[in-house]
């Protein structure tokens, strides 16, 4: 995958996934707790709070010092490599950061705020210049697995989101027993999709039961025959037991049947059709319900295939089972090549 493709990765900063805003020096203007939220930023020109124009992001005053500047701290929703970030000033025109920097740190447990700020802090992104009203892009060269990331700005200013994009590496003692192999928290990851037109299949591996049609995959009105279809890697290799296909919220847009099918890549090419090997076959859904269905079959896949016919969408996709023997010492390779030299520790 080439650098620029990185925000196809999953946001690992997302309240979605489970992220916090753990603190910033400053957001007398606007609260730090809006640079994760999934949705897309908003304004409006004429609202205005006692404390001057209300933006949805985070705002610092203007600094009246030399050489200081602002930060917040995000704590992942789950550890992972990061490949990208995206600071999006998005609305912020006249008062947006002109600099912006990254940093990231690996701290075990659940550290209280003074002992992150007490954590060996690397830098993935180097001070550098950021538009206003623009989604800035820049990409992390560096491997390592963090859960921790600082964003900071140049003197002062506005930052709508922060997304961190990269590859959830989960500690392989929580993937134990039986797990949803396709969940993002657990390093599952959506790879191609046939329409992400109203919103991305990605959402239907998110943490939690959707709230609303807005936070599930939404399709557009196929008019051209064929059908739709998302493709997952999956958290790791397993053998997945049952099934969970929610199409809660899904009322006038619901599939009228669903198709899964998967493969082992590490045994067969995912580009060959004829590998696939259907796990569900074509199966009626309802609208607003959550499914449940058993798998048959018993082996080992990397990937999983849904298909749903003719189009519609989904809010939940949940796939249940166990990693194989050869999985689990990849994922405990992963683990360990991710570790950063540089772990602080916090109170478990
Ligand atoms: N019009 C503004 O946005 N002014 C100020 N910001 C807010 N939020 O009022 C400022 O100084 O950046």
């Amino acid at each position: 995958m080439s650098t620029t493709d990185f925000t196809l990765l999953t946001d690992l900063a997302s309240r979605a996934l489970g992220g916090s805003v753990s603190a910033a020096n400053d957001e007398l203007f606007a609260q730090r707790e809006n640079l994760i939220r999934p949705e897309a930023p908003f304004f409006d020109p004429n609202e205005f709070g006692h404390k001057g124009k209300v933006y949805d992001g985070w705002e610092t005053r203007r600094r009246r010092d030399e050489g200081g500047h602002d930060w917040a701290i995000v704590r992942l929703g789950a550890p992972g490599i990061v490949h990208g970030v995206v600071v999006d000033t998005a609305y912020f025109k006249g008062n947006y950061p002109p600099f912006v920097s990254v940093e990231a740190a690996f701290i075990e447990g659940y550290p209280s705020i003074e002992e992150v700020l007490k954590a060996d802090w690397q830098t993935i992104v180097i001070k550098a210049p950021a538009e206003g009203d623009t989604a800035n892009r820049y990409a992390v060269e560096d491997r390592h697995r963090w859960t921790h990331v600082r964003l900071s700005i140049y003197p002062d200013g506005g930052v709508a989101r922060f997304r961190v994009h990269g590859q959830v590496v989960q500690d392989p003692r929580f993937l134990s027993g039986t797990v949803d192999l396709l969940a993002a928290e657990n390093g599952g990851r959506l790879t191609e999709c046939s329409d992400a037109f109203y919103s991305s299949p990605a959402n239907i591996i998110l943490p939690g039961r959707a709230r609303n049609m807005g936070e599930g995959w939404e399709n557009s009105r196929r008019r051209n025959g064929g059908n739709d279809f998302a493709i997952f890697e999956l958290a790791a290799p397993g053998v997945p037991r049952h099934v969970v296909v929610d199409t809660s919220y899904y009322v006038g847009n619901a599939p009228g049947w669903i198709r899964l099918s998967a493969i082992d890549s590490r045994r067969r090419h995912k580009a060959d059709h004829t590998a696939w090997t259907e796990i569900l076959p074509r199966t009626a859904v309802q609208p607003d319900t959550r499914h449940r269905f058993l798998i048959d079959r018993l082996d080992a896949y990397t990937h999983l295939r849904l298909d749903v016919y003719p189009d519609g969408g989904l809010s939940r996709l949940r796939l249940f089972g166990e990693l194989d023997g050869e999985a689990r010492d990849t994922v405990d390779q992963a683990w360990q090549a991710s570790a950063s030299q540089l772990v602080a520790s916090g109170k478990q």
